[in-house]
């Protein structure tokens, strides 16, 4: 028999927890919650002229183990002071250490876009997002294409935007399908964790129209200059982040 990859583990484990959510929650009043929470546009910060970046706050991760312990309320200030255009906020409680605590802690503390990183499988936790994020991860690779149609409607008709992620073809294919307006390149591999920036000068061009992403990988100024050159709006930058702070000043500062 072969084994789960990490992927699969967690999107398992977040299914349990949207059968929790769904057992505490009736989703009527959940939709209802979310059409009143009051969003800040996030495509649009990330359609802003120059290179965006989108800072994360990650405590930990499947592929770096422990990366480092903050208070996500200072955290997420220090970001938006360096030049952050949005904050990514992991809510995965078990590899990635996070929660919807901290995205609320981030977002109550700034007043930039902030995207509830998870693995979403369920409307439940599209709705959840909506009741107090601005956008939600939608991962191409979860997904059916109606299902991922079908997500991508429901969070934008709540006022959320829907960052679709996605690994290769294919599912460049299923996000353009989807109606996502704004699509992310995962230059990681959630399969065996192997990085290439490849991955994005890729499938970009692909992609025309859309909002683009670079998401993993990006270390360094000049990871970043080649992601914008290759085509990308903007830049997700966890680890090297969390690492070193100062370097969200510095790639926003590409023009
Ligand atoms: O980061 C991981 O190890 C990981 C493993 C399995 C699924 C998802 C994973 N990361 C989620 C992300 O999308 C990244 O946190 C994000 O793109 C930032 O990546 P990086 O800048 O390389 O920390």
């Amino acid at each position: 028999m072969s084994r789960a990859t990490v992927l699969e583990e967690l999107a398992a484990a977040a299914l349990l927890r949207a059968g929790e959510l769904r057992e505490g929650t009736d989703l009527d009043t959940l939709y209802q919650e979310a059409l009143l929470f009051e969003k800040r546009d996030f495509a649009a910060a990330l359609g802003n002229p120059g290179l965006s970046v989108v800072s994360e706050i990650k405590r930990a991760s499947p592929s770096a183990g422990a990366i480092r312990e903050v208070d996500p309320a200072e955290w997420g200030g220090g970001y938006q002071r360096e030049g952050a255009s949005c904050l990514s906020v992991l809510t995965e409680p078990d590899r990635f250490k996070g929660s919807l605590e901290d995205l609320d802690a981030a977002r109550n503390n700034t007043t930039i876009p902030v995207i509830r990183k998870d693995f979403t499988v369920d409307e439940a936790q599209v709705l959840e997002a909506g009741t107090r994020a601005d956008a939600v991860l939608l991962i191409a690779a979860l997904f059916d294409a109606a299902t991922l149609a079908r997500y991508v409607s429901l969070a934008v008709e709540v006022g959320l935007t829907p960052l679709v992620e996605i690994h290769d073809e294919e599912e460049a294919d299923l996000a353009l399908e989807s109606g996502a307006r704004v699509i992310g390149v995962n230059n990681r591999n959630l399969k065996d964790f192997t990085v290439d920036l490849g991955t994005f000068e890729r499938l970009a061009p692909k992609l025309a129209g859309a909002t683009l992403v670079a998401e993993s990988g990006v270390r360094t100024v000049e990871d970043a200059r080649r992601m914008r050159d290759a085509g990308a709006d903007a830049v997700l930058v966890g680890e090297a982040a969390m690492r070193n702070p100062e370097l969200v000043a510095r790639m926003a500062s590409l023009t």
